[in-house]
């Protein structure tokens, strides 16, 4: 019996690229510009937004949640999964970056279907799990307890655990969370890691293998990603 997963050398890599991933030229034109930036490297691959935008048509989510949005490609692979009806709500504490973002989901038609809140993940989740009623910058929907089909976890890592509790409450039974990153880089494993981020995200994996009200499957895709489903 075997527990191993293939081993992805270089052209093994550059293989899925060639052979599943299609992506649009809109979206490319964002890795580009993104790549300019300093901070690149935070935006998720396209292999990973492929995945995401898959995920989000074979769980049927109508309202998504993306905590940490950057310069917007997971958004992108989001939304333009979504169907007619549904809705994506980012949060991110940056103005700069979802700047770009916005100008990307202008050019691909897919604005209409996007709320942005800027503002702490932790705010902003608080906020929706409080409100019953319209929120000023998301018109139309209602938020609160089990009301989010798929949330997007992509922000500041240390907090993950902190964020953990306030998500399961938003997801409806059924409902699905997308952890990025989090085998980080590998450091999870490493205990000479002893960083803020490294330990939100081992505190997270621990959390989330020890509660028994979601299913859970860690796959090494990219960073390393946790499909969590609330029972
Ligand atoms: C890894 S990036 C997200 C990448 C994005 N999903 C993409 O596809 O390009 C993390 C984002 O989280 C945001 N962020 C960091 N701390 C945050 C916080 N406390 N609340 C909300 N967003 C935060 C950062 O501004 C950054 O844009």
């Amino acid at each position: 019996m075997s527990r191993k997963n293939i081993q992805l050398t270089e052209k093994l890599e550059e293989y899925i690229f060639q052979k599943s991933v299609r992506e649009p030229e809109l979206f490319r034109k964002l890795r580009e510009e993104t790549a300019r930036l300093a901070q690149a490297n935070m935006q998720i691959s396209p292999e990973e937004g492929q995945f995401l935008n898959i995920l989000t048509k074979l769980t049927r989510a109508e309202k998504i949640l993306e905590i940490g949005t950057f310069t917007g490609y997971s958004s992108l692979c989001f939304a333009s999964a979504l169907p007619e009806n549904g809705r994506l709500i980012c949060c991110d504490i940056s103005t700069e970056w979802t700047n770009i973002a916005k100008r990307y989901w202008k050019e691909a038609g897919l604005e209409k279907k996007i709320d942005l809140k800027i503002g702490s993940a932790f705010e902003t989740l608080q906020l929706l799990l409080d409100s019953k009623s319209d929120l000023e910058w998301a018109p139309g929907w209602s938020f609160g307890f089990a009301s989010i089909d798929l949330v997007f976890l992509d922000a500041d890592k240390e907090n993950y655990p902190n964020y953990y509790p306030l998500i399961l409450k938003l997801l409806k039974p059924g409902g699905l969370l997308i952890a990025d990153n989090v085998l980080w880089d590998g450091s999870v494993v490493d205990v000479s890691h002893q960083e803020p981020s490294t330990v939100g995200i081992r505190t997270l994996n621990e959390t989330i293998y020890n509660d028994p009200s979601v299913d859970v499957s860690m796959i090494p895709i990219a960073d390393g990603v946790s499909l969590v489903r609330k029972k």
